[in-house]
């Protein structure tokens, strides 16, 4: 069975139409880029498939244990709120503290120094957030996400603000996680994601591309409303 299964999901917001009959699967290490213009429904079909948004129409099937988590798009924050990057990963398991009313664990205090080890950026530790980099930022969220060992991530355009390189560092990161996790994100930059992705979303309420990144049609398709 697929990881998640979108099943014909229309999706309105009072009278008016998010999400038309959108259907599409995602399958054990998968990696699905969603593209579309502003308004097109990306951050919807997101809050769909996590359950924030029940849809008017069709449904979301998630096969059984699967682990979801979600990196939403870069927020602004005050930058002078005491809270150190180890604090802000540890948050990946706040859920599992409220259900439980426990502090964290040991083992969850390991985990989430290994996750930072492995995305380079453990000396980074005890740096209060606001004074990180863009891409060190991004970082610290992925991290955050990554400590409850999902199946899946979904990332809401984690490179938005960032230069080039790291746009690359953090695209390079993704690649090295989609060995072991499917991963779904959202971008505006078909060039920079094609090479990374085994598939294309492009949305503009309904489906108008699903598949392969390189065929020969998608150019077309994502010209007509990127220009
Ligand atoms: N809470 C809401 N209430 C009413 N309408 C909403 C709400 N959230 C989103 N919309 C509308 O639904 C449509 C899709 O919005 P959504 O944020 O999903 O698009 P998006 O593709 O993520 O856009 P962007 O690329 O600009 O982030 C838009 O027309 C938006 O105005």
């Amino acid at each position: 069975m697929k990881l998640i299964d979108v099943r014909n999901v229309t999706l309105k917001y009072d009278n008016n139409i998010a999400l038309k009959n959108i259907s599409f699967s995602v399958d054990k290490k998968e990696f699905i880029g969603v593209l579309g213009p502003n308004g097109a429904g990306k951050s919807s079909l997101f809050k769909v498939i996590l359950g924030i948004l029940k849809p008017q129409n069709g449904e979301v099937r998630i096969s059984e244990k699967t682990n979801i988590s979600y990196v939403s798009q870069s927020v602004s924050f005050d930058k002078s709120f005491p809270i150190k990057v180890i604090d802000v990963v540890m948050m990946g398991f706040l859920e599992k503290r409220i259900r439980f009313l426990r502090g964290y664990s040991r083992k969850e205090n390991d985990k989430a120094y290994s996750v930072m080890k492995k995305l380079g950026i453990i000396d980074l530790k005890d740096r209060q957030i606001g004074e990180l980099s863009g891409g060190q930022l991004q970082k610290v969220l992925i991290a955050r996400a990554l400590v409850s060992d999902p199946h899946v991530i979904l990332l809401d355009e984690p490179t938005a603000s960032l230069d080039t390189d790291a746009k690359t560092e953090i695209f390079e990161l993704l690649k090295e996680l989609n060995s072991n996790m499917a991963i779904i994100l959202v971008s505006h930059n078909l060039n920079m994601v094609c090479k990374y992705i085994d598939k294309a979303l492009i949305i503009d309420r309904e489906i108008v591309y699903y598949g392969e990144p390189d065929d020969e049609g998608i150019g077309q398709v994502f010209d007509s409303y990127a220009s």
